[in-house]
């Protein structure tokens, strides 16, 4: 027999909705405090759905057959940024299709070729800082993944189209930038078009001229009939599925937008985050550093990547504020049984990355940065999941890491930060992640050389855990 939803929000009442927006990691914190690792949330608008922060739980739901759950119809939230045909809304074959063509070029040696040009791309923002003067981290990293990102898009991050979009991506997702903002993805009545200056007209805008422009560069490349490039969109150009159909323009506007808008918001915010860390704890900084001289001068970028420290300072960094605090739903299309707990089919499970990554039990003191944790203990991938997992594990997982390994080493190992202020920063919501309310203001106070470098550096404790 199918039991009832957990026990959990009694009512769908708008204050539940309002606090949810507001402040998310207090409201699931509040929920695991009342009701414990597995309890349900209602608000207004949207259909029930269950909080789970048991790996064992989170597990049966991750590690099942792909065919028993469907996520993608259950992420319409996003649909207004990202276009009907994203993978972010697929399910069943055609995910697994559109999944396999977009994941190559984020992984094996694809990937290892983009070291280089974000060593390159971290250099060439962070030389424009100037001594004494601040700046804004998120926004200074999101110039960075912005550019990542329309390089293995476009295979290009230079030039007009380029110089055009960018201002006009971050334009947009800025217009989701805070809890207040954020409202226009929860409340139904604000995604109407309520005169010129309402945010949802300004929000289609946007889209449309982003639209346009990707548009244009599809068109050039159909018109271009030389030998295609690496990148994501000559390879979805070449695409044919089972009757031999290429994808169509709106196809491929939409997943273009999926990888432009999922791939650099996320790794700028946890990129700040780590700055924060870096410089709010000089223990922390102190023995980064050492590991990062220990490589000598212009390291391979695969050296760095395995660095066991720095690995472990971006662990904890994506342990303490997942960017990401739930993953997509799971909805189970037969009744499933998870933790000996009857669930019908439609049920919206979720599982809680936040929760789990606070857990006494695996993370003692769980709201101190701690990298060493990471080098102690190995956790499973229900313990430790930054990235969700199972068939929707994020596709640009092994990029997010390299890029936060790369830009931390190439800006520390160079430039002398510091916090701009002793305000404590508070992670508030972005959209549907969770990012620092003031995006970390951090202040340039000088360059690093060889000589002020450590000669001796001591070494770090080796069991890395790669995730
Ligand atoms: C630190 C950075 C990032 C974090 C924390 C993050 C986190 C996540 C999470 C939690 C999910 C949902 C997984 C699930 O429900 O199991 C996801 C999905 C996804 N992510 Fe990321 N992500 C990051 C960077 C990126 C990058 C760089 C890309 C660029 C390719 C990307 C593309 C995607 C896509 C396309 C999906 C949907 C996958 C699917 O539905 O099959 N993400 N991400």
């Amino acid at each position: 027999m199918v039991s009832k939803l957990p026990d959990g929000s009694e009512s769908f009442a708008w204050w539940e909705l309002i606090k949810w927006i507001a402040d998310p990691l207090a409201y699931l914190e509040a929920g695991a405090r009342r009701y414990g690792e597995v309890f349900t949330i209602k608000l207004r608008g949207f259909a029930p759905f269950v909080i789970i922060s048991n790996p064992q739980g989170i597990q049966e739901i991750l590690s099942v057959d792909a065919k028993l759950f469907d996520s993608g119809s259950a992420n319409n939230i996003v649909r207004p940024l990202v276009g009907d045909n994203s993978l972010l809304l697929l399910d069943g074959d055609r995910h697994k299709r559109q999944r396999k063509l977009l994941m190559p070029p984020f992984h094996g040696e694809r990937l290892q070729a983009y070291g280089q040009i974000i060593c390159e791309i971290s250099e060439k923002v962070a030389s424009q800082w100037t001594e004494g003067n601040s700046f804004i981290a998120r926004s200074a990293m999101q110039d960075i993944t912005l550019e990542v990102i329309l390089q293995a898009v476009f295979g290009l991050y230079e030039g007009e189209r380029y110089q055009q979009l960018k201002p006009l991506l971050a334009a947009m997702l800025d217009l989701t930038g805070s809890p207040l903002r954020s409202s226009i993805l929860f409340f139904k009545f604000l995604q109407r078009d309520w005169g010129a200056w309402s945010p949802w007209r300004r929000m289609e805008q946007r889209k449309q001229e982003i639209y346009d422009l990707l548009q244009a560069e599809i068109d050039e490349r159909r018109a271009d009939r030389e030998i295609p490039g690496n990148d994501i969109l000559s390879l979805m150009l070449l695409a044919r599925d089972e009757n031999g159909e290429p994808m169509s323009d709106e196809e491929l506007k939409d997943e273009m937008m999926t990888l432009l808008v999922a791939g650099h918001e996320t790794t700028a915010t946890a990129l700040a985050w780590a700055f924060y860390w870096i410089h709010k704890l000089p223990e922390v900084r102190e023995k980064l550093l050492q590991e990062l001289d220990s490589l000598g001068e212009n390291p391979d970028p695969m050296a760095i990547y395995q660095l066991p420290y720095l690995s472990a300072v971006c662990q904890e960094t994506l342990r303490i504020y997942p960017i990401v605090p739930i993953a997509f739903f799971r909805l189970p299309r037969k009744p499933v049984e998870i933790m000996g707990r009857s669930f019908a089919p439609g049920t919206m499970l979720a599982s809680c990355i936040y929760l789990v990554h606070h857990r006494e039990d695996l993370y003692p003191q769980s709201k101190q940065f701690k990298p060493e944790r990471f080098l102690e203990r190995q956790y499973s991938p229900y313990e430790y999941l930054p990235f969700g997992g199972g068939n929707r594990r994020c596709l640009g997982y092994a990029l997010a890491q390299l890029e936060m390994k790369l830009v931390l080493a190439t800006i520390l190992s160079r430039y002398q930060l510091a916090l701009a202020d002793n305000k404590p920063v508070k992670p508030q919501r972005r959209g549907l992640t969770i990012a620092p309310d003031s995006g970390v203001r951090m202040v340039l106070t000088g360059k690093r050389d060889r000589a002020t470098r450590a000669i001796e550096p001591k070494p770090v404790k080796k069991e890395a855990v790669a995730q």
